[in-house]
């Protein structure tokens, strides 16, 4: 079970919205108030530091607690949901389930519910296309995903959103087929939309491997320098932690705690809390085991579905159907996405009951690829 809840610290401070106007979104996409931010051409406001007080302090401003509550015990997060404790993990994940069913039992509903719509998958990453693993550079997928993946993006506009680098993703996944957004949405390679505005200091225009013309959208370039910055300072701070381990995803940067001892968490917090208190313009969010730092800037994983929904033509229709599956806290963005307005289906990868915004389930990877291939199957004989 992974961390759910939003936790106070004295360095969290609400988004910066981003002008989205600009970047050819339509006005009706936009999920956050436009006014009140001082956010003009790229400029970002700056953010009062709330002092530090006697709660200053990694026990006391609860990401400690949502790093335990990584993997709490079972009977806690049947409590969350309000739902009986049953009495073996079996009975306890098929209540669960009661709200959050199969995708794949399921399958024949969500089947009818897209007959004649056009589809659009969204794919997490780590722990949906790949298996969680201690190493992050051996969080490989298996041939057999990669292939399900390949021949769902023949029939469907497919995305990758990652929250590792765009090129780290692509390198692992590895085909050419599809879209990706790295940095929780912080980089999009996505199609050239005939709707975009291509003046904004973000958006790019370049070429894929293929030579395909792209658009490439990075809404927190002026964040890669600090971003830097704080890896290196991260790196050099926990260098005597055993098993942790910084990456530098560009426009974010991931502290693991997965391989350290759970008594040296309070010190791996600490350190990241006290680096981030010097960058009131960045935060923290919490993932599997992992400790996230980005820009305060009013951008995540669900903007960058509407985003990519966008450029490919396929917003504000009622005929598509975007699917979207994940199976971290950063993916709740998009579920909720998804959710308001009845728009499409989010899909938690989870063997463990977890609260979410989702609409379905799937226990696994392995279940994920049977889902894409019973799409792709549906498709190809049903649709
Ligand atoms: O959005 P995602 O594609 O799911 O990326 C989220 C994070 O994934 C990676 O970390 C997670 O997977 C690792 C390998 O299985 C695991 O060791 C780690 O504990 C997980 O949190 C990646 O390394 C992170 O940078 C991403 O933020």
């Amino acid at each position: 079970m992974e961390s759910k809840s939003n936790h106070s610290s004295p360095v969290l401070t609400d988004p910066i919205p981003i002008n989205k106007s600009r970047l050819g979104i339509h006005s009706n996409l936009l999920s956050y108030p436009q006014s009140g931010g001082s956010l003009t051409s790229g400029k970002y406001m700056t953010i009062p530091r709330k002092k530090p007080g006697k709660l200053d302090d990694v026990r006391s401003n609860g990401w400690l607690d949502a790093m335990k509550s990584s993997s709490p015990p079972r009977k806690k997060l049947i409590k969350d949901f309000n739902i009986e404790v049953a009495a073996d993990d079996t009975d306890i994940y098929y209540s669960w389930m009661i709200k959050y069913p199969s995708a794949l039992k399921s399958f024949k509903q969500i089947s009818k519910n897209a007959k004649n719509k056009k589809i659009a998958v969204f794919l997490d990453y780590d722990g949906t296309l790949s298996p969680i693993v201690d190493d992050p550079d051996r969080a490989f997928m298996s041939d057999a995903m990669r292939s399900a993946v390949r021949n769902v993006a023949k029939y469907f506009p497919t995305a990758i959103i990652s929250g590792r680098s765009r090129d780290k993703v692509y390198e692992l996944v590895g085909l050419t087929e599809l879209y990706y957004a790295g940095c929780h949405g912080m980089d999009i390679m996505g199609p050239v939309s005939p709707t975009e505005s291509d003046d904004h200091p973000n958006c790019i225009r370049s070429t894929d491997q293929q030579g395909k013309e792209v658009n490439i959208f990075q809404p927190a370039r002026e964040f890669i320098t600090m971003i830097d910055e704080v890896f290196k300072t991260l790196v050099e701070n926990t260098k005597d932690i055993k098993g942790a381990k910084v990456e530098n995803h560009k426009f974010c940067a991931t502290v693991h705690y997965r391989n350290v001892e759970e008594k040296n968490w309070p010190t791996i917090a600490q350190c990241v809390h006290d680096i981030l208190k010097d960058y009131p313009r960045l935060r923290l969010t919490h993932g599997r085991k992992v400790l996230d730092i980005r820009p305060v800037i009013d951008w995540n994983k669900g903007e960058a579905v509407e985003f990519l929904l966008e450029s490919l033509g396929l917003s504000d229709r009622d005929d598509v159907l975007p699917i979207y599956i994940g199976d971290d806290k950063t993916d709740e963005d998009a579920f909720k996405v998804l959710r308001e307005g009845n728009r499409g289906y989010g899909i938690l990868v989870s063997s463990v009951p977890k609260d979410s915004k989702a609409l379905y389930s799937l226990r696994d990877p392995s279940e994920v690829k049977k889902f894409l291939k019973a799409l792709v199957r549906w498709k190809k004989f049903e649709a």
